[in-house]
């Protein structure tokens, strides 16, 4: 029971209640003329875990009908309809954000932040039994859903307390509907993925622009792409600190202002957005988290999925300013502004109607099987069928994973007494190279070849066909470079290994192309113009093969590619057996392929130097009875070797005299990693 509930606060009086167990999350909404998708919005909070939906109706009598019908289906346990009454908008005036917001209370926006904070506080003052008394709330909107990651919410926010998060952003995914429909939730299962997870390679910037080209503002997203948050609700508020009010000012971020200082302190907020996009959103303070739990888990948005819904939209919001706030608040350039427009310039409901549904078709709808199709392949839009199966089937469908967790990667390290063992296994010269003719006459037969082999052993070599004279420049370009290169290092989970440890022991000089000002255009003038150029091939290599990983059993998308790195062995050089990605080299996307161009002209075999690749024929790497043998190339001048980055063992023999190499790796996932 509720106890004192006021006389604005209306609650369930159905059957179906939370289903939660340990941790209780809780979710504020403000609706205004919900659509027939509200039962089915409710429904999927009900069967992911929510305890409690905190929903504020900003204009209760033009939602009657649906107040009744989710009042009669859901319990009081599980829902609560606070109603925009005089005795709601009084008790906004007690809020520690009025005086900010009180003149403009016309603004959606305002009534939003007003009923987050007034939410909030009804969470942090209810007693531990009650319904309302939830341990994290999310604000979203009934176009949005929270999508946790396959292990669960249960599972999810237990990980953030045990890292001591307090607040969490989540980056947000955008429907990328087929056709109109009035139930997203079961018929939309495209999402435009977030721009910074969109692949920095020609693919995934043919994705973008594919998007862009759609929308005279040119945006990718439609709408909003700064993410939705859930923040822990802290119960000791009214011992500890004087009853404060979280009071949040921005509808993405609920963060308590007077607790900024403390939670980047405390390094308690995270987020899913990747590191590199946080200063651009002002957002340096929060921790980047590439755990799969943490990343796994989203917020799907579903904002234009029918033209009719659309007219309402706009018939409602009218001549709406672009300045919020008294100019605080700017809406940019966007779709919404341009459906703003075209819905002023007519007069007629059908006329507006049917240019809205124009706009809309034109701008986010993925009309054709070819569309479809490429835009998967480009990797800007992901499959996510876990809503409409949830739904379908009345409880949690939780997608397969679909890369080995982090700990199954850990354990393909094999131990000292593994690879001992390994060590005296059987060892052949690779004599022929696929690809005779070389893979730069013959690129596109070469690289299906070269595919075949990564696909069925997990590593190709093959020759460059380069001229002699190139190669010759080339090495003597790299060995100019020497003085400029540094000792290489391993660095397992984002820490330098113990040099003591096996994995440790190389003995490398290395230096990073880019990091050295040797690649790109204007290196071509450098003094390494020759490596500059092969770097570039190699990483046309990994360009070329993207599509064909896609498309291939290993569905692998190329997603960046790394700095080009050159290396020399000096006499008496090894690297021992290692795997160059061993960890998910704490990212998202991790290493997934390399190459090794070798640069030694008149390579004398018996100086050594070979590149040994582990190949298991009975059981898996890591296994303790892991049974293969080992292929051994030779470091010869324009022999190109590749690898599957994530998964091979190899070793470099000692070297008896310099040797030059230059490696390429590329950061890949697998294609519906984005959508999980
Ligand atoms: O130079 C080689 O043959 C391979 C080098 C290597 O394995 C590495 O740098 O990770
Ligand atoms: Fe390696």
């Amino acid at each position: 029971m509720v106890s004192d509930s006021p006389p604005y606060i209306l609650h369930g009086t159905g059957k179906l209640g939370p289903l939660c167990s340990d941790l209780r999350i809780g979710l504020v909404s403000t609706l205004r003329d919900v659509e027939d998708q509200f039962l089915q919005w409710l429904e999927w909070f009900r069967i992911i875990g929510f305890a409690h939906l905190f929903l504020y109706f900003d204009d209760p009598a033009c939602d009657e009908a649906a107040i009744a019908a989710a009042r009669s289906t859901y319990s009081e346990d599980f829902v609560s309809f606070a109603l925009n009454t005089p005795e709601l908008r009084k008790e906004w005036m007690s809020l520690k954000t009025w005086p900010k917001f009180s003149p403009f209370t016309d603004d959606r926006m305002c009534r939003q932040l007003l009923n987050i904070a007034h939410a909030l506080r009804r969470a942090q003052a209810a007693p531990a039994e009650s319904v309302e008394s939830v341990d994290w709330m999310f604000h979203l909107d009934h176009d949005e859903l929270f999508l946790p990651p396959p292990q669960g919410l249960q599972a999810h926010f237990k990980h953030l307390e045990a890292g001591n998060c307090r607040l969490c952003l989540y980056q947000n995914f955008e429907a990328a509907p087929r056709d109109h429909t009035t139930m997203p939730f079961v018929d939309v299962n495209l999402f435009k993925i977030p721009s910074g997870r969109v692949s920095k390679t020609p693919l995934g910037a043919a994705g973008m622009n594919f998007w862009a080209q759609r929308t005279k503002a040119r945006n990718y997203f439609l709408y909003y792409d700064n993410g939705k948050s859930a923040v822990r609700i802290d119960k000791t508020y009214k011992t500890h600190r004087g009853g404060k009010d979280i009071a949040p000012t921005s509808v993405h971020l609920l963060y308590p202002p007077d607790d900024l200082e403390e939670l980047i302190t405390g390094k308690h907020g995270w987020t899913t957005f990747p590191e590199h996009e946080l200063s651009d959103m002002n957002l340096t303070w929060m921790s980047s988290c590439h755990d799969e739990i943490v990343v796994g888990a989203k917020v799907l948005h579903y904002p234009a999925t029918h033209f009719d819904r659309l007219w309402h939209k706009y018939n409602h919001l009218g001549n709406f300013p672009a300045v919020r706030f008294g100019g605080e608040l700017v809406v940019p350039d966007s779709f919404h502004l341009q459906a703003r427009d075209e819905y002023l310039k007519h007069q007629d409901k059908t006329v507006q109607q049917q240019k809205l549904k124009e706009l809309l078709e034109h701008a986010a709808f993925l009309r054709s099987e070819e569309e479809i199709q490429s835009q998967l392949e480009t990797g800007s839009v992901v499959v996510i069928d876990t809503v409409r199966d949830s739904l379908q089937r009345g409880c949690w469908t939780a997608p397969r994973l679909l890369r080995p967790s982090l700990h199954s990667l850990l354990q393909r390290r094999p131990s000292k007494a593994e690879m001992e063992r390994m060590q005296k296994m059987k060892r052949f010269p690779v004599e022929k190279l696929s690809c005779p003719e070389g893979l730069l006459k013959n690129s596109d037969p070469g690289l299906d070849l070269v595919l075949q082999e990564l696909e069925s052993k997990g590593w190709a070599a093959c020759n460059l066909g380069l001229h002699p004279k190139i190669l010759q420049r080339a090495l003597l370009e790299a060995q100019q470079l020497k003085p400029r290169m540094a000792k290489g290092s391993t660095v397992i989970e984002n820490e330098i290994l113990d040099p003591s440890l096996p994995n440790a022991d190389r003995g490398d000089r290395i230096l990073f192309m880019q990091e050295q000002g040797l690649s790109g255009a204007a290196a071509a003038k450098g003094p390494a113009p020759t490596l500059t150029m092969l770097e570039s091939a190699l990483t046309d290599f990994g360009m070329q093969l993207d599509l064909r990983l896609q498309r291939s059993s290993l569905r692998l998308r190329i997603t960046e590619r790394c700095d080009g790195m050159l290396a020399c062995y000096e006499a008496g050089g090894a690297y021992s057996a290692h795997i160059d990605n061993a960890d998910g080299d704490g990212r998202v996307d991790g290493r997934v392929l390399t190459m090794v161009l070798y640069l030694n002209v008149n390579w004398d075999r018996s100086a050594g130097g070979e590149l040994a690749i582990f190949e298991a024929n009975d059981g898996d790497l890591g296994d303790p009875n892991v049974k293969g043998s080992w292929h051994v190339v030779y470091p010869e001048a324009g022999t190109l070797v590749l690898l599957r980055a994530d998964r091979v063992l190899h070793e470099v023999r000692s070297a008896y005299e310099e040797r030059f190499a230059l490696s390429m790796w590329f950061c890949g996932q697998h294609v519906e990693y984005g959508g999980s």
